[in-house]
């Protein structure tokens, strides 16, 4: 099937059950998990014998069959108690729509959700799974006054408050029947896979123009607009053998889709072993660099990563505040990998004076956890405080990264408000050489696509757990990541 191209999509109408959110297997479910609220244990195929029923008769088949001492109204209330607690409580999106939706949002592209679903129930479900921000309007069958079988009444409606005629406006459904009116209305139509229709694919296929296995798919074949790369700064220092760094935030900016631009603060000379010299660069220097990409090609992120000396922190904090920088994300780099100290004892003070209260997000590890707070970060409880004590201190929102921790890989972001803790799992890699920078670009390049600091973090530690799970080893010490490990291309064959 043919590849998506963002600038022919000028509206978007997405089904919400099976599309939108991971909620069929409760509609297929329902009676099974109303039984087993009641502490009754279903029959294995209860769902197939209630799919012909009517909502009254199948509340008297399970009157009768499981000796149930409630009256039918009873237990259709009880079942909409479910449905209801389902939607309110239960259910998320399915795998890549956050992602698509914002990605819509970015393009100025309108988003509606046409569903049979009641608006309650929408509603309730979209704002706990975040997705309410991104969707301009709903439109329920009940309330248009006819199902999407009969008619593309709903689509028309939506399109028409979009202000896009049919034939600009992608419907997306999983449903073949949904999809085959959407198609004689003259939409564009993409299919989405889900298991609840399994056995009707070849239905759905041959009622859409876009077929795809799941949202993710869908993603990584849509064509964005290649005049559109938003630009991200580095100030940063330069790694010789390309691991950290520099270099790791150019890759890491490449991968993540957005226009990596650079101010070197200092040239090393280094490889997967060690440091073997350290040149900062003068401040006029990093000055002009930063002024060079300021006045010309404004960032929408800044990434900060290490800078050894306080005249260099100088100049930096002069400059942000000059141009009134925006989504700056600070690396607080103190010790490589390898073992060498890569910040003076002086340059910590004025970079917590300084640079801290400019940044939108610090991200410092355990050890740099521990030197900025003097608290021993040994356990759950301890990264809380430390975050905490560092919100206090100087106001900024912080990610403690726990690389460093033994069993686990589990990052904890406190925005002065919550805490919110990003689960990794541990990958068996030695070669972890630069995962700092490359998480702290990749959070920035997230930012410049304008998620928020959470969905930022949280799709920046998927890409870098991807980046270590691909298993580059070069070197003879602790090695890089591969940046490039998502990029399809046939220029990388
Ligand atoms: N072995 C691993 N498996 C999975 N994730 C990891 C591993 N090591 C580090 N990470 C993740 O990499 C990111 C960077 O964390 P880390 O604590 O290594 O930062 P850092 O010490 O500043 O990095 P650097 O090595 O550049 O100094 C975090 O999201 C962390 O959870
Ligand atoms: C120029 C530069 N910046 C940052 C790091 C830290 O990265 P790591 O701790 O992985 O060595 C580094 N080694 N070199």
């Amino acid at each position: 099937m043919k590849k998506i191209v963002i600038s022919d999509i000028k509206g978007a109408i997405f089904d919400m059950d099976g599309v939108l959110l991971d909620s069929m297997p409760m509609w297929d479910h329902a009676g099974e998990m109303y039984l087993a609220g009641q502490g009754i244990q279903a029959e294995p195929d209860l769902e197939k014998v209630l799919f012909t029923m009517t909502m009254m008769k199948g509340a008297e088949y399970m009157q009768e069959h499981y000796g149930l001492e409630l009256s039918a109204k009873e237990i259709i209330d009880g079942i909409n108690e479910t449905v209801r607690d389902f939607y309110a409580n239960k259910v998320e999106p399915k795998s890549g729509v956050p992602e698509l939706l914002r990605f819509l949002k970015r393009y100025d592209i309108p988003v509606t959700v046409a569903t049979s679903t009641d608006r309650c129930h929408v509603e309730a479900a979209l704002v706990r799974t975040g997705l309410m921000k991104y969707v301009d309007r709903i439109f329920t069958c009940s309330e248009v006054g006819v199902g999407k079988a009969a008619s593309p009444k709903i689509y028309e409606m939506a399109a028409e408050f979009m202000g896009t005629p049919a034939s600009d406006t992608f419907v997306f459904e999983d449903a073949y029947h949904a999809a085959e009116t959407a198609q004689n209305g003259g939409f564009v139509v993409v299919g989405l896979f889900d298991e609840s229709s399994r056995d009707r694919q070849g239905d759905l296929i041959a009622h859409c123009d876009h077929y795809f296995k799941s949202m993710d798919d869908m993603l990584c074949s849509i064509n964005s607009d290649r005049s559109r790369l938003v630009p991200v700064l580095t100030i940063a220092g330069s790694d010789s053998s390309g691991g950290a760094g520099v270099q790791a935030d150019l890759k890491t900016m490449q991968a993540n889709g957005v226009f990596g631009m650079s101010a070197i603060t200092a040239l090393t000379a280094q490889n997967t072993t060690g440091v073997t010299a350290i040149m900062n660069v003068i401040p006029d220097v990093l000055g002009a660099q930063i002024d060079a990409v300021f006045t010309d090609i404004r960032p929408k992120a800044v990434k900060i990563g290490m800078v050894s000396v306080p005249e260099l922190i100088d100049v930096i904090a002069d400059r942000l505040a000059r141009y009134n920088a925006e989504n700056v994300v600070l690396d607080p780099v103190m010790v490589a990998t390898s073992g060498a100290k890569l910040i003076s004892d002086d340059a910590v003070e004025v970079m917590t004076g300084k640079l801290f209260p400019l940044a939108k997000l610090i991200t410092p590890n355990i050890p740099e956890t521990e030197a900025l707070t003097g608290i021993s970060v040994k356990s759950v409880a301890d990264m809380e405080n430390a975050a905490r004590c560092i919100y206090g201190k100087y106001g900024c929102a912080v990610l403690v990264k726990g690389g460093h921790s033994i069993n686990d890989a589990n990052d904890m972001l406190f925005d002065g408000e919550n805490i919110t803790w990003f689960s990794g799992k541990r990958i068996d890699n030695p070669n972890t050489h630069g995962t700092g920078c490359t998480l702290s670009s990749a959070i920035a390049s997230n930012l410049a696509k304008e998620y928020d600091v959470s969905d930022s973090v949280r799709m920046a530690k998927q890409y870098i757990s991807g980046a270590l799970a691909a298993m580059l080893d070069l070197g003879s010490g602790s090695g890089p990541l591969n940046h490039g490990f998502d990029i399809r291309s046939r220029y990388m064959l």
